[in-house]
């Protein structure tokens, strides 16, 4: 439709990470691991991802693609699988916004394709 032709990809992308960012009820994924609260994180991550880094990024148009926003979302997903024992909140939360997030990318990257 004609205002998917007019809605840059900085607008989708916007939009996608605030749904992204709604999954995470708990907010464990809103800012980067506090390294004096988990001081051996970075002996195991070696690129930490948050959402608060992601925004900046979109906002300073590191993102040109539903795909490079994506990248990053998985890392940040990957990361905490990792670092994570299986029999955590911390764990579960991202296997479960793992697949709550699939289905937001999958819609986003769609619109991008349909507004050509
Ligand atoms: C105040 C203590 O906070 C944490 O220990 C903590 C806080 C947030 C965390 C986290 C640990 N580990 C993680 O893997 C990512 C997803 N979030």
């Amino acid at each position: 439709a004609l205002e998917m032709q007019l809605t840059p990809m900085l607008v989708l992308l916007r939009s996608t990470l605030d749904q992204l960012q709604e999954k995470d009820t708990a907010q464990i994924f809103a800012e980067p691991v506090d390294v004096k609260e988990v001081p051996d994180y970075l002996e195991f991550i070696s690129q930490p991802m948050d959402f608060s880094t992601m925004r900046s990024k979109l906002e300073n148009h590191a993102y040109r693609s539903v795909a490079d926003l994506e990248a990053d979302f998985n890392l940040m997903v990957s990361n905490c699988l990792l670092y994570n024992n299986k029999d955590t909140v911390f764990h579960r939360a991202a296997l479960r916004l793992r697949d709550l997030g699939g289905a937001i990318l999958r819609h986003a990257q769609r619109q991008a394709t349909n507004t050509g």
